[in-house]
């Protein structure tokens, strides 16, 4: 089986099309669980959604959090927080209450434990595994998504609802969800954008060479959508 490929002519149109998703999931509940992704790839579609959705979508009822973390101050460029801080939570009107952030200036070990603690008691338990209803996932130019990378594919299956990892190249520390936590999302959506992406979503989607050793060709296909610009799908037949 292979996942629902969304194709856009570009990054407007893509997060035109998540902010509609958006503001119908928050017109139909209170209560709407996120865990956004960080890096690059969604400063684009977050300010869209703040020029274009600001009024629409009902902000208070979104729960955020996050899929993965980089162990840094939230104030640091790094921080996957600190970058949706700034070009999307202090802009729109969330309820501040409902920000649950990985406490990246922390020890890596507490954090991950702390995180675990307010995901059990903010985020409904099914299958024995907390679910969020929408999962935003990226897709790392190494293959890797959150920050499960290939030389720690292991912690795809963990017990755990978050693991601490390591990036290959920076030896910087993240907390990360793991596989089980991801694959139970009700919803999972990545954002692909730009041809740096396009040879790994080629391998991927048409399961070629060693696609199995990324760890984003391990998110569950039936219910996630790729979402993706053109030039990340160039390769996709
Ligand atoms: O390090 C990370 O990388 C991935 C992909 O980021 P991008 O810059 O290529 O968009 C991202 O999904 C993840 O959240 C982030 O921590």
């Amino acid at each position: 089986m292979t996942p629902k490929i969304e194709i856009y002519p570009g990054k407007k149109a893509m997060a035109r099309e998540f902010g509609k998703q958006l503001e119908q999931l928050t017109q139909e509940s209170e209560n709407v669980t996120i865990a956004l992704s960080g890096g690059s790839t969604p400063k684009a579609i977050f300010e869209i959604l703040v020029l274009e959705f600001k009024d629409l979508i009902n902000w208070k009822n979104i729960k955020f959090f996050w899929g993965d973390e980089r162990c840094v101050e939230p104030i640091d460029p790094e921080s996957n927080y600190g970058m949706a801080h700034d070009l999307l939570l202090s802009r729109v009107p969330v309820d501040k209450t409902k920000i649950f952030r990985v406490s990246g200036e922390i020890s890596p070990h507490d954090a991950a434990l702390q995180y675990e603690q307010s995901i059990k008691k903010e985020v409904p338990f099914i299958n024995g595994l907390p679910q969020f209803d929408l999962m935003i996932l990226g897709l790392g130019d190494d293959g890797h998504t959150a920050s499960i990378f290939p030389h720690q594919i292991e912690l795809w299956n963990s017990e755990n609802i978050c693991e601490v990892a390591t990036h290959p190249d920076t030896g910087q520390n993240r907390v990360t969800l793991t596989g089980n936590v991801i694959n139970n999302s009700k919803q999972i959506l990545f954002w692909i954008t730009g041809e740096k992406k396009a040879e790994k979503v080629d391998e991927i989607i048409n399961k070629k060479d060693n696609y199995k050793q990324y760890p984003a060709s391990l998110v569950k296909p039936d219910n996630s959508i790729w979402m993706m610009d053109e030039k990340a799908a160039k390769k996709v037949g």
